[in-house]
């Protein structure tokens, strides 16, 4: 299950994304907001990133006007890696290397297919299960002695 939720900046394009899911029948739950009325997004930011630590949906999808504001809110749970993403490479990299569980868009910075193939490589790539990668993820959780 994909929790998915938005600002008013990211609205359009959260509705474009979930046609995209429709259209793979992939599971998701919309967290809102549910029109491009103005919004605050950490709301919408926390709604999402609470129903992925609490076991509720495995990853997340967040988009407001340029993505930052929603990433920062959501990587202040415990447990969230968001990666505001604008390419593919950054898509798959942070999936290897980072086990991003919360993927954010820029509703006024990507357009709709860029987003879409952003999606896609988001969820089809694995978390690399690299040893090197697992050390430094654990470290993000828990600093090192003395650190
Ligand atoms: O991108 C955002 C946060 O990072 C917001 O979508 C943006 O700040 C909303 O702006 P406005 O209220 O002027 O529509």
């Amino acid at each position: 299950m994909i929790a998915i939720g938005c600002d008013h900046g990211g609205y359009e394009l959260k509705k474009e994304i979930e046609a995209y899911l429709d259209s793979r029948g992939l599971e998701y739950r919309d967290y809102g907001c549910d029109s491009t009325d103005s919004v605050d997004y950490p709301i919408y930011a926390r709604k999402v990133a609470h129903a992925i630590v609490d076991g509720e949906c495995e990853k997340g999808i967040l988009i407001c006007g340029t993505g930052i504001g929603i990433s920062i809110a959501a990587n202040k749970v415990p447990g969230i890696r968001a990666a505001l993403c604008t390419d593919c490479f950054c898509a798959q990299a942070t999936r290897e290397h980072n086990d991003a569980n919360v993927l954010a868009l820029g509703g006024r910075v990507v357009g709709p297919g860029l987003a879409i193939k952003i999606v896609e490589t988001f969820l089809d790539t694995p978390f690399s299960n690299d040893e090197r990668h697992i050390r430094r993820i654990k470290l993000i959780e828990e600093p090192a002695d003395g650190e």
